[in-house]
Order: C-alpha cells, then structure tokens, then sequence
C-alpha cells in the first residue's frame, strides 16, 4: 500500500525501564562482560535476539485456549501437519522444543565421524549439532559475503564451485548433506536466491547427496527473492516458498523465528518414509514423543498460526523495512554495516571500527559492551568469539567477519526504540579507538559464547 505504518494495532504493553548508566556499569562488569548473562530489566532496549522474542498475535494468543494437551495425536499437532504440507508440500513433521531439538534428532541420522556436512555457513548450534554427530561443519559461502559495504543482493549464497571442489576431494561418500541456512545468519541474515538453491540442488543429485534447509527464517528470505531475483516480482510469497522447499528433501526450523513463536522448532520430511520413521522413533527419547516433540499442545497451536501470519507480505514488507530503517540510519551516520542489511538484524562491522582490537580480543563484544554501557541496548557479536574452536586442532578459528548484531525481535518495538539504537551507536563510534578488547577468564567447553566470562585486556 501507499503508507508504512505497522499493519497491527498494539493491544498489550510490557513496561522496560533504562536503569542508570552507573548501574549499567556496575552490571556488565559483575557478569564478566557476556551480555547474555544480564538480567532482562537491566536491559532497555533488547536486540541480543530475534528467537522465540518475537510478539505473538491475538489469534496466537487465542489459539493457546485451544491447546490439546493429549499426550498422543493432539489436534494442535495435526492442524501443524496441515499446515507444513500446505506451505511447503512436505509430508511429514516431526516437532522439536527448538531448532536444536530438531537437529539433535535428524543430524545423527545423516552424518557420522568422519564425514563433513557442507552449508553456505552453518550457524553456531547447528556447527554444534553437526559436530555432535561426529562430523565436520564446512562453510561454502561467496566472497560477496565478506565485503560488507559492497552491494550484492545475496550475500547467503553458497560457492557450489568452492563447493563442488571440496566434494571431489573428498570423495562423496565422505559428504553427509549439503544444508543451506535460509537466510544466511552468520553473513548478516543475508538471503540465498533461488537460483542457487536451484545450482546446490543439481550439484547435490550430480553427487547422490541429500540437500536439507535450515528455514529458521525461510519468509525472510522469499521476501528478497520477491525483491530482488529476475522473474519473481509478482510471485506470491507462498509461490516462492513453496518452490524454495521443493529442492530439498528435508529441513529443520526453529520455530522462534520465522512461526513468530516464542518456543519450539520442527523436523520437515518431503516425502522418505524410511528416513521419517528412524526420525520418528529417535524423537520418543530426545523429544518426548512425535506428536508433541517437547511442547505443550498450545505451542504447536501458536506454531501452526504464526506460520501462516508470516508469509503475508504487509507483515514482511513492516518488519524488514524495520530493520532497513535501522541500517539506513547507521550507514548516514558512518557507521559500517553489512549492507544491504539482512532480514531479522543489522550487523555492525566491528572489524572496521575497531581495526585496532585484534580478532582473537573480539571486537564484536567490545563494541556490545559499550553499546549497553551507552544506551542499555544489548546486542551479541556475531564473529571469532561465536565460531569457537576447531574440534580438532583446538585452535580458535578466525571468523570471516567480526560483526555486532543488532537483532530486532518482530513485532515488538517502534522505529523510536530503534532511533535510540542509533544514537547509542553514534556514540559508541566516537569512542571506539579508545577500546580495548577483551580476553576469556572463564571460557566453555561447547557454545561458549553463551556462558563465557571476560575481562578487558
Ligand atoms: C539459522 C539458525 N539455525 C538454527 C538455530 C537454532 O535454533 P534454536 O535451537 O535456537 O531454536 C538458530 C538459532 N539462532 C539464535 C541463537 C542465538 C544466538 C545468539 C543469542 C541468542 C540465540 C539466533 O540467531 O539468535 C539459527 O539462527
């Protein structure tokens, strides 16, 4: 239409508060400088993530008095099925308590020790679950991801060339799956075109190699293929998601993105009977049973609901003009980004402004610390610190890019909260030769950019 307001009305309020900036000082220093370890009402302003944050609708709301909570064949989880078969076409869903539940299940039915699963770029936990089963996570993305203020209309996209050589070389049998995370969050929520997905899918039948999506932001990313891609203008969103899904044979989803839920994940299965059932059976232990998959009959309610309201295009044109909004103001004030911005969140390139705090001190961290010092706005970094260590050598693998992300959970804040994010950001630019970077006093085993503890160095 010819006007940008919010295609929903606000109907229920939760009150946040910016605690002194003495406070702020006092509680970054005392969790050892992870924002993730913050309490929320010490946070104004809460970008760390857009999962499982985001607001849901009254239908949503409504559909939770609908929860049927029988422990086998819940109508909620039928209505789920109706729901995956009718916007993707596939047969059969498994629910998972998250995304990670999901790739707990799958993954391990696909990869084992010594084979290497292929993605444009995994992101942490899905690096993580890929691990978990035993084999190496390897990401395939373009150089056009690594020039952040170069426009290219997708960044996500996965270098079947780089990708086709690695296969070669190691021999096919020795490639469990090639995954392409849609969008491409560890690139900057950057979205994947069509006609790479439709490239991987014929480099995957050439070598016999199953193609599965990570679609925890698959709306986002038909949005730009709507935008960006020749020929797809006047395609409806549900048109182009669809023939996104019909590439790949199965994905994993976290729900607490793209279903505007704030729990829960799913396990798609085309139309493999075999692998389904060994996916089925494999759920009873690690998920509690098929047909609820770790949730509460009213989550999957909310689920099935949320799927449908995020495809509709005034919803997607609201929420990623919301963050375009965000980047463009960032970009008129300086401030590097990876442009054009992504789906769910604007990155910072903290590489470029902080050159000085080498990649192994995380200038990502350094730039999210101050942010909240400055502002009470709390981002993650999105670079070395994330990508963690080889599982391997043990050595802490260089990241492509050190990013601060700036995540926007949807439907839930107005441009005015963002306009603080910026003036927070401006701030910080001014300041940011005169940070230092940061340094492990307690670094974890696995995911450690979630519990690690940190001193300025
Ligand atoms: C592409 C993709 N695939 C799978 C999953 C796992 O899904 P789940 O197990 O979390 O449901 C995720 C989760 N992404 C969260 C994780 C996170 C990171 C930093 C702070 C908070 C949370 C995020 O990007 O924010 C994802 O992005």
């Amino acid at each position: 239409g010819d006007f940008k307001a919010e295609p929903f009305k606000i109907k229920a309020v939760e009150p946040i508060q910016l605690i002194p900036r003495r406070e702020r000082e006092e509680a970054i220093q005392k969790v050892g400088y992870n924002l993730f370890s913050l309490n929320s009402d010490q946070v104004y302003i809460d970008l760390l993530t857009d999962s499982g944050t985001g607001a849901m609708s009254d239908r949503q709301w409504a559909g939770l008095m609908q929860g049927d909570e029988s422990y086998a064949g819940s109508d909620n989880y039928q209505k789920l099925v109706a729901v995956v078969q009718e916007l993707f076409d596939y047969e059969y869903t498994i629910p998972a308590h998250q995304g990670r539940g999901a790739e707990q299940v799958l993954f391990p039915l696909l990869a084992g020790k010594g084979q290497y699963g292929i993605s444009n770029m995994h992101f942490d936990t899905t690096k993580a679950h890929v691990e978990l089963a035993g084999a190496k996570a390897v990401d395939m993305f373009t150089e056009n991801a690594v020039e952040t203020g170069k426009y290219h209309p997708f960044k996500g996209n996965l270098d079947v060339e780089k990708a086709e050589e690695f296969i070669q070389e190691k021999g096919t049998e020795k490639i469990a799956f090639i995954i392409m995370t849609i969008t491409c969050n560890s690139a900057g929520g950057q979205p994947v075109s069509l006609e790479n997905i439709k490239n991987t899918k014929l480099l995957a039948d050439r070598y016999d190699i199953p193609l599965l999506l990570d679609a925890a932001r698959f709306a986002e990313n038909a949005y730009f293929i709507k935008q960006r891609e020749e020929g797809y203008q006047d395609k409806t969103i549900k048109t182009i998601v669809k023939e996104m899904f019909s590439y790949a044979e199965a994905f994993t989803l976290s729900a607490k993105k793209d279903a505007i839920a704030n729990i829960g994940g799913l396990i798609g299965i085309k139309d493999d009977e075999k692998l389904y059932k060994r996916a089925r059976s494999r759920s009873v232990p690690l998920e509690g049973f098929p047909t609820y998959g770790g949730l509460a009959g009213r989550d999957m309610e909310a689920i099935a609901r949320g799927l449908r309201e995020v495809i509709q295009l005034e919803y997607l044109d609201y929420r990623i003009g919301q963050v375009k909004y965000l980047g463009d103001n960032l970009r008129e004030a300086g401030i590097p980004i990876q442009y054009p911005v992504g789906g769910h969140a604007v990155f910072v390139d903290a590489g470029k402004m902080a050159p000085h705090i080498p990649h192994n001190q995380f200038p990502g961290q350094a730039l999210g610390v101050e942010l909240y010092k400055e502002a009470g706005v709390r981002g993650v970094e999105v670079g070395t610190l994330l990508l963690g260590r080889d599982p391997d050598t043990g050595e802490n693998l260089q990241a492509p890019l050190e990013l601060l992300r700036l995540a926007i959970p949807r439907r839930v804040y107005t441009d005015n909260h963002l306009d603080v994010v910026t003036e927070g950001m401006k701030r910080v630019r001014d300041k940011a030769d005169q940070l230092s970077g940061l340094k492990f006093t307690y670094e974890p085993e696995v995911l450690r950019h979630f519990t690690a503890k940190f001193e300025p160095v």
